[in-house]
């Protein structure tokens, strides 16, 4: 039987094309150096794999499941090429944190972060995805003077038991669980701005998968019990979406862990398999993804037709690619992609960690409060 519901990378969100199109807009470093894009060797299949028998399938998947987050290796002389030329196209935030300021003039900056990889480091054991009390006093301060969300394939409440900061809109299930800071929250800006989508008492408020709850639930129980005979294997109830880690699954079983999942999915094709950072994803069908939570969020700010505003998106992971091609295809803002390794990205700007988040988000608001008063 075949699922047409798995996909290895969203084919949709365009990232091959922006390589190669001279279309794109180019991030200034390439522009400025009159440079094409790079092409970096494809480790994955930028489309819908099916799921038949065959042994070239098993291999893309296994090479798509080891690619979603390469282990550190030092770099041969040819991966050392492609780093640099990679780098001059997604230069560094921090390098070009003058120009990129530049770029925003007079427009409200909106600050939108991922969560796992970008805020707090990857470790093995998910539930232990603790971000440092400095980083989250950056993202405090950053809140103090622009609109700030957080976007993240996370259960909203898990994330904000790890954040802990009331004055942020938080995007939960790939943004399918979207919650604004309470009327009273001291971010002023945010509140003065906010035109739409908002319940009088709660402040702003969006599910669109409502309905799948009690399916998500369901497929969350059968996948506990498949999946227990997989040593390693850890499954994540999102509320609203499911993960399926396998990070600490010895790499010999990843495929039949995959074709596992893929076999439960077989009964319910109102839900699709996505990938992260080693780990399955399973979404509703539904038109949703980062990049729409992101377009909510600036229409609820008050921002869906403006030139005015500048939104910044920063996230590590592909599920992120949708949030940068909206930027990247609205003109507007850019985003950034946290990475050690060249990736195919659309991107425009690199940080290499969260602690390289963590200095950036640092400098946004010196930068902003030497405008504010003038020092
Ligand atoms: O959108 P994000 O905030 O990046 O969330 C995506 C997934 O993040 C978490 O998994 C990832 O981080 C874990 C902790 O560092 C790591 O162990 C795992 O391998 C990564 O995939 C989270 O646990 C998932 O539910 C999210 O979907």
């Amino acid at each position: 039987m075949t699922n047409q519901n798995v996909v290895v990378s969203d084919a949709k969100s365009g990232i091959g094309l922006a390589l190669f199109s001279s279309a794109v807009a180019k991030p200034p470093a390439a522009a400025a150096q009159g440079g094409g894009f790079v092409a970096i060797p494809r480790k994955k299949p930028l489309k819908k794999l099916e799921t038949g028998g065959g042994a070239a399938r098993i291999s893309a998947w296994v090479d798509s499941m080891r690619a979603s987050s390469p282990t550190r290796k030092p770099l041969s002389e040819s991966e050392d090429q492609i780093k640099s030329s990679w780098i001059l196209h997604h230069p560094s935030a921090l390098t070009m944190f003058e120009q990129i300021i530049n770029a925003s003039s007079g427009k409200q900056i909106v600050m939108f972060l991922d969560y796992d990889g970008t805020l707090s480091p990857i470790v093995e054991d998910p539930d232990r995805a603790f971000m440092t009390k400095e980083m989250r006093k950056a993202v405090s301060d950053v809140a103090q003077y622009f609109p700030t969300a957080i976007v993240t394939g996370r259960c909203r409440a898990k994330v904000y038991n790890f954040v802990k900061l009331s004055q942020l809109y938080y995007a939960g299930s790939h943004g399918m669980d979207i919650k604004g800071p309470a009327k009273d929250s001291n971010n002023s800006e945010v509140n003065a701005n906010a035109n739409a989508n908002l319940n009088d008492n709660q402040g702003l408020s969006f599910q669109p998968a409502r309905e799948f709850l009690p399916m998500i639930d369901k497929v969350y129980k059968v996948l506990l019990e498949k999946t227990k005979s997989t040593p390693g294997a850890k499954v994540e109830n999102n509320k609203f979406c499911l993960s399926v880690h396998y990070r600490c699954v010895d790499e010999e079983s990843w495929n039949a862990l995959a074709e596992q999942v893929k076999t439960v999915l077989n009964d319910y094709p109102k839900l699709k398999l996505t990938q992260g950072r080693k780990v399955l994803e399973i979404r509703p069908t539904i038109k949703w993804d980062k990049g729409k939570a992101l377009e909510f969020l600036l229409e609820s700010l008050g921002y869906a037709n403006s030139d005015d505003v500048f939104p910044v998106y920063i996230g590590d992971d592909r599920t992120d690619e949708d949030a940068f091609k909206v930027l990247r295809d609205r003109g507007q803002g850019f985003g950034i992609l946290v990475s050690k390794v060249p990736k195919e990205t659309n991107a425009s700007y690199s940080l290499q960690e969260p602690s390289e988040v963590m200095h950036f988000l640092r400098r946004l608001v010196e930068w902003k409060k030497s405008l504010l008063h003038g020092h």
